[in-house]
């Protein structure tokens, strides 16, 4: 059986787990079915598993390196994926542990925990201490606590303290100034000092999770012996948040933004960890560069992905993000392929003829995009993904706007970037996000004037009052790798 221990031999930079919490008692009656089910492997080992969304046909396979479903519990995970880990600290390891996934998906409660069913935190500490004991030499054991907040740091166990700062040493190692380190002994040592730093966390209410953590939380714990120190870190991520879904405003927006903007900089660390790349963009986020000496090099990782078993496109997105080169195959069944909705149709005609007619090669360039998949610039690391058709984004379209019109006779006309109808301009397919917003940034843009408005993406909708510069916000949605079609049209 794969564990933790057996991947760190094998030198796999990161290890990735898959995990399920339980529908909530207010998801449980119109949830139905799991959006994930395991299809091959067993809890706990390498496995196949299948996303599926009730609404259409669409499924998706992925390979992962464990499996933990809604029956399995957190000292499960425990036992097979984070004990393991723990003699390698007494000998000098770092290791690190992260909850990632969507808000609500529950990260909190498998790394914190609660009074019944401690997290990830409490038993590794516990076992910590334990073997700590039974070294029979000198070994001392501390803790720090600190949450990253909109890009800063706050120490959690000391919050008289000024902000943490990082600072790089002469050597390039990255420190912490700033951060207290507190020894511990037992556990009612911890417990005591954990708590406080729990309530002083930030948290809010938002719209998909009544106390939604606000900060990413870095748990760590430290063990010093005569010869090695080693550092365990224990990291609940705040979670993507798609602000369409939480109508966060305000200060919950800002917050929702550099969450978002932190998460989308760890996704890229983990992909250029899980391609090998020689360069990692640990600079891109204060998250990533206080991971660097425990995310890659000799340093254990292991990530948990958190899904919410009734979200499908949430577990997309954080699939996505957490393997993406273990793609296997998407696709949807043609037995249950509904008809192309004529409407549609015409708009690609109508399209092809005016840019046609005006000679727009960028556009046609573009649109080419749009109407003929195989024809767009598509990552290596994808190339292997087949690619939707425009027949699927027109019965995604017939699912999600049904009263949506499409345009009739109506003349194009062309904007400007500074036109501020801009946001209702047609997009063309782009395979990622990055070449998505790069493309709208270009100066022409397609629109046909007096027509009601008809949104649509392939993997969720997009409202059509979503400003351009507002994409970003959306990162939990807008991944690099999702492929994103829209059509707005006013
Ligand atoms: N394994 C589980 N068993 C029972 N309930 C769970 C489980 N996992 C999560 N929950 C419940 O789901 C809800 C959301 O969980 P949690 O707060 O941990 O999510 P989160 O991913 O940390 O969210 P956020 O990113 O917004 O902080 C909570 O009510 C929590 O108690």
């Amino acid at each position: 059986m794969a564990t933790a221990s057996s991947s760190s031999s094998s030198a796999q930079p990161l290890r990735i787990l898959l995990r399920v919490r339980p529908f909530l008692p207010s998801e449980a009656a119109s949830s139905g079915a799991p959006c994930v089910s395991l299809v091959d492997g067993y809890p706990g080992s390498e496995v196949t598993v299948k996303l599926k969304d009730q609404y259409t046909s669409r499924s998706e396979h992925y390979n992962l390196d464990a499996f933990f479903g809604q029956e399995n519990s957190v000292s499960e995970i425990f036992d097979r994926e984070v004990s393991p880990l723990i003699p390698g600290i007494f000998e000098g390891t770092n290791a690190t542990v992260f909850a990632y996934g969507a808000t609500g998906s529950g990260k909190t409660f498998t790394m914190q925990g609660t009074e019944d069913c401690p997290g990830l935190i409490p038993l590794a500490v516990s076992t910590i201490l334990d073997l700590a004991r039974c070294t029979g030499t000198w070994c001392c054991v501390d803790i720090s606590y600190y949450e990253v907040y909109m890009e800063r740091c706050y120490d959690l166990l000391e919050p008289k303290a000024k902000e943490i700062m990082a600072l790089e040493d002469k050597d390039g190692n990255l420190q912490l100034k700033g951060l207290c380190w507190t020894p511990v002994q037992s556990m009612e040592e911890f417990e005591e000092l954990y708590s406080i730093g729990v309530q002083r966390r930030k948290v809010a209410h938002t719209g998909l999770n009544d106390v939604s953590s606000r900060s990413h939380a870095v748990f760590s714990v430290r063990v010093s012996t005569s010869v090695v120190k080693g550092k365990l870190n224990l990291i609940d991520l705040a979670g993507s948040e798609d602000n369409r879904r939480t109508m966060n405003q305000g200060i919950r927006l800002q917050e929702s933004s550099k969450i978002n903007q932190s998460l989308l900089a760890l996704s890229n660390v983990i992909s250029a960890l899980n391609t090998n790349e020689r360069k990692i963009p640990y600079r891109g986020s204060k998250l990533t560069r206080i991971l660097q000496d425990s995310l890659g090099g000799s340093s254990c990782a292991v990530m948990i992905a958190c899904l919410n078993p009734a979200e499908y496109q949430e577990a997309v997105n954080t699939i996505c993000v957490a393997a993406p080169s273990r793609h296997i195959v998407s696709y949807m069944s043609s037995a249950s392929k509904p008809e192309t909705p004529k409407v549609k149709v015409d708009m690609e005609d109508k399209l092809r003829a005016w840019l046609e007619s005006k000679g727009k090669t960028k556009s046609i360039q573009r649109t080419n995009g749009l109407f003929s998949p195989s024809a767009r610039k598509t990552p290596s690391s994808m190339s292997h993904m087949k690619q939707p058709t425009f027949s699927k984004i027109s019965t995604r379209v017939k699912a999600m706007d049904q009263d949506a019109v499409l345009p009739s006779a109506n003349p194009c006309k062309e904007v400007k970037k500074s036109d501020s109808s801009l946001r209702r301009a047609l997009l063309p397919i782009s395979s990622n996000v990055n070449q998505q917003t790069s493309d709208t940034d270009n100066s022409s843009i397609l629109l046909e004037p007096n027509t009601p408005v008809v949104t649509c993406n392939i993997l969720e909708k997009i409202p059509a009052a979503t400003p351009l510069d507002k994409f970003n916000a959306l990162g939990s949605t807008l991944k690099v790798g999702m492929t994103l079609v829209y059509f707005i049209t006013i």
